[in-house]
Parts: C-alpha cells; structure tokens; sequence
C-alpha cells in the first residue's frame, strides 16, 4: 500500500518510511492512496475473535507491503496480550443501547497504549533492521507523553524528547512521564499550552537541520499514520461485540487532535456500518464550531477539567478535509493557510457531506461535572472527564435511540482526581497496584521557556550520539 500527503506536494511512501517520516515534506500528514475494504461476510467471520487476531486482521492490508505477516502477527500479539483486562477492551452498559468501550486498560490508562505499545514495538523493529538511530520528538497535552514513553522506551535505537504544556497537565499525568527514568528519556516542560509544543514539534519536523546529519525525527503523536492505524481497530471491536456488521452502531468520541474519531471515520471507509460519529469537545470548541455551523476559527486556548483536550488546532481534522475537498492537496493547504489568521468555512455541499455523518457538542466543566455525577449516580460507574464529556455529548446529540451508542472511554479516571472530586461524587478513583507508589517516584523534568530555539538546542545538546 503506498501513502499519499495531504498537500499533495510530497513523494508517495511505503508503510516502512510513513512510520518514519511524521510530517510529509510539503507539511502535509500522509494517508492511505486507497483504503482496504472489507464485505459484511468477512466481518462476520471475525466474530468472537480475541483482540490480537481481529487488530492483525484489520491493519495487515496497512502493512504487508513492508512487514513479513508473521513479524506483525508476533507484535500485534505481543502488544495487546500485555493489557490489563482480558477484553481488552472491555464494553460497559450505563443504559439501554448506550455503552462505554473502556480504552484505558493499558500501562498508562489512556487509550493511546492501543497505537504506542504497537508503535513502540514497529520502530524497533525497523531500527533493528536498519540498524538506524532516532529521536523521538512528541507534543503531549497529558497522555501521549507517558504511553509513548512506555511503548518506546525499550528500543535501543530511539531518544525520546516528549514536550508537556508546563502546569497545565494533571499531577498524575506528569508523574506518570517524569517518574520513568532512562538516559534516552528527556521530559520538557514548555512554558506555554499544548498548541505552542505541538506547534514546535511540527515547526522541527519541518527543518530537522538542529539535530546534524547523524539522526533523524520520528512523530509519536498523531500525524503518525501508524498511530491512526492502530486506533481503528477498536470500533470494529465495540462493533462485532454488539451485533454488527449486522447492525449499525454510532460512537461518540472525546476529541482534541481529532486522530480517534479520524479512526472512526476510517474504518466507517472500510465497511463497518457506523450510523453517526459525534465529536465530543470542551469548551476549546472549534472543531464543534466547524460541524454545527461551518465555521472554523481559532480562538484563545482555555485551560479545562478535561486537559488532554485543551487544543486548538486539531492535526488530524487535515486528514477529514483532504476527503472532503475530492483529495485536492492544494486546496487544503490554501484553507489552512487562510485558517491561520481568518475565520474559513468551506462550500456547502462539502460540509453537508460531513453533517452526513458527524455531530457535535460542546460541555464545559459544570456539564462535564454534572454528567459523572449522574452516572456515578445512576450506575455507580466513574467517569473521567474526557469520557463524560463523550457520554454528554451522546446524549445531545443522538439521531435515533434504537441504535447502540458508544462512548470511548479514553482514559482512567484516576488520572484526573481533582475533576473527579469537584464532581462531588464522594469517592476518590484508585489507580492501579502497577502505579501505586507513584508519588513516592522520584521525578526528572526541565522546564524551559515557550520558545523553539532553546528546545531544539536542549535536544541537539542531549540525544545519544550529540557532539
Ligand atoms: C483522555 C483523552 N481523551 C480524548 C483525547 C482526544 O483525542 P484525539 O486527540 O485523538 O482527538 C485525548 C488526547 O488526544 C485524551 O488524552
Ligand atoms: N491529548 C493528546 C494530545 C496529543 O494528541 P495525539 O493523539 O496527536 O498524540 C495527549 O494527551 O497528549
């Protein structure tokens, strides 16, 4: 399968070098040429199928071009046996035909694990064949950085510099990534918001000349195609759980950078019936802004209970534009470059066709208190803020109440203890035996200024093999 960039200036890759590359060289993010699609009979065969087997089903048309099928099949296997439930990704009713699919069952309770702990495993083994090094430069709004830490950290080949938005994370999302030691692990924390690291990140990718011509970077966030791949595989999972692909399921997603719900998008793309995808945001509503009314415009970032989704400017919302403009790369880079400094919406009929399938909501913290109140409530089941904010906004925004509506419940809501107890539900979320003495950790971080020079000159001082 070859992969194309969104600005439809760049050379067409091969899976190998997508996961390599972060950003295409013309600044776009690059996607599949043409999608796999898969027939309802197909779909059904894998019915009943353990996570591992039904993710090697789904991704292997991504990757065969450049993986050996046996290679991948260890890996995938690898990856997900080490979750902590069974299921994997276990679905929990809150009512009728209304579900959350828990996706924080990994090592650091966010569903990024479902992509890093496989993204960690692929860059391995590709090093290793290349016997190549790397550095790892990722911007994270809380969660990201730990996960990519934990997927990656074993891989000999790699230095990993993860960007957080300084006080602007929870404690235990911090802990979590600056309590990992390691001489190839180097958390920075950018006096700034998660728009101002991720902005640097795609800014260094764009010009890696700070690093010499000894290494290379390599994108853990979003803009990796890899991490897209890895996340589709969890709606056909939720699907084939509850009826499909003989039936219809709708999916309200929690959205910051827009790369979950774009999963969801995708495998909608590749056969699964999905009837609506509603985009969940807090009050950093631009992309609720751009569904309900065609209007994308940039405002002052807020912080918010539900911090990994304090972003702007959603990377991932490039990839949705590029189908909605008839995959004319020149046309998206004019859009975005007028977004940066002006109001845009788009013709008409091209945001109809999106209304086709998404809706959206916008909660604020009182809303977002007030929904994990009433389903702690109503089901003694605690939510974080992110995924209450999914499950709000599903309940906003349902079309039609006879089909299943998951929620995906992106992270542990003992990450967030402070939103949980401003929701007054009177209990204090634990987090897990394997994280328990976290604040007994010994933390590692420095703090630097909103300001690209002294990032890149902290990175070119300390990677491995720096002069
Ligand atoms: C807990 C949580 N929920 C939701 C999101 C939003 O996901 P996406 O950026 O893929 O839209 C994030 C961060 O990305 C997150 O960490
Ligand atoms: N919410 C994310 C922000 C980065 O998103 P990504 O999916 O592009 O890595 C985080 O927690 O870091």
């Amino acid at each position: 399968m070859r992969y194309i960039s969104t600005r439809g200036d760049a050379p067409a890759l091969a899976f190998e070098d997508v996961l390599l590359t972060g950003l295409a060289s013309d600044g776009g993010l690059y996607v599949p040429e043409t999608l796999p699609r898969f027939t309802l009979e197909e779909m059904r065969s894998w019915r009943g199928l353990p996570y591992h087997e039904l993710a090697y089903r789904v991704m292997l048309p991504f990757v065969e071009d450049s993986i050996a099928a046996d290679d991948f099949h260890a890996m995938v296997r690898e990856t997900y046996e080490a979750f902590a439930h069974q299921a994997v990704a276990p679905l929990v009713q809150l009512d009728t035909n209304e579900w959350v699919m828990e996706l924080f069952r990994g090592p650091t309770l966010a569903f990024k694990d479902f992509a890093l702990q496989l993204l960690g495993r692929l860059l391995d083994h590709v090093l290793e064949k290349r016997q190549q090094h790397m550095v790892i430069m990722g911007a994270t709004s809380g969660d990201t950085g730990s996960a990519a830490i934990e997927g990656c950290r074993r891989c000999e080949h790699v230095d990993i510099f993860i960007l957080h938005p300084h006080e602007r994370v929870s404690e235990v999302q911090r802990r979590q990534m600056t309590t990992v030691t390691g001489d190839n692990i180097h958390n920075l924390a950018v006096r700034g918001n998660f728009d101002d690291c991720q902005k640097m990140v795609k800014t260094s990718f764009a010009d890696q000349s700070f690093l010499g011509d000894k290494t290379q970077l390599v994108a853990v966030n979003s803009i990796n195609w890899a991490r897209i791949m890895a996340q589709i595989v969890y709606y056909f999972h939720a699907s084939l759980a509850l009826g499909g692909p003989d039936r219809s399921l709708s999916f309200s997603v929690p959205t910051g950078n827009f790369g979950d719900i774009f999963a969801g998008y995708l495998a909608r793309q590749m056969g699964l019936p999905i009837n609506q995808l509603v985009v969940a945001t807090n009050r950093n509503d631009i992309l609720h802004r751009f569904i309900s009314r065609n209007r994308y415009e940039k405002q002052p970032l807020e912080p918010t209970l539900s911090p990994s989704m304090d972003i702007m400017v959603s990377s991932n919302f490039e990839r949705l534009l590029f189908d909605l403009h008839g995959r004319d790369g020149h046309a998206v880079r004019s859009l975005l470059e007028r977004a940066q400094s002006e109001a845009v919406a788009i013709e008409d009929y091209r945001w109809q066709s999106a209304r086709e399938l998404f809706d959206s909501a916008a909660l604020d913290d009182e809303a977002t208190c007030r929904i994990i109140s009433d389903v702690y409530g109503a089901n003694e089941y605690l939510l974080d803020p992110h995924t209450a904010i999914g499950v709000g906004a599903a309940r906003e925004c349902r079309r039609d109440p006879s089909v299943p509506m998951v929620t995906l419940g992106t992270a542990h809501p003992a990450k967030f203890p402070d939103a949980v107890e401003q929701a007054g539900v009177g209990v204090e979320p634990t987090l897990p035996k394997h994280l328990a003495d976290l604040f007994e950790r010994e933390e590692r971080y420095t703090v630097l200024d909103n300001d690209l020079t002294d990032v890149q000159n902290f990175m070119a001082r300390h990677w491995k093999y720096a002069s």
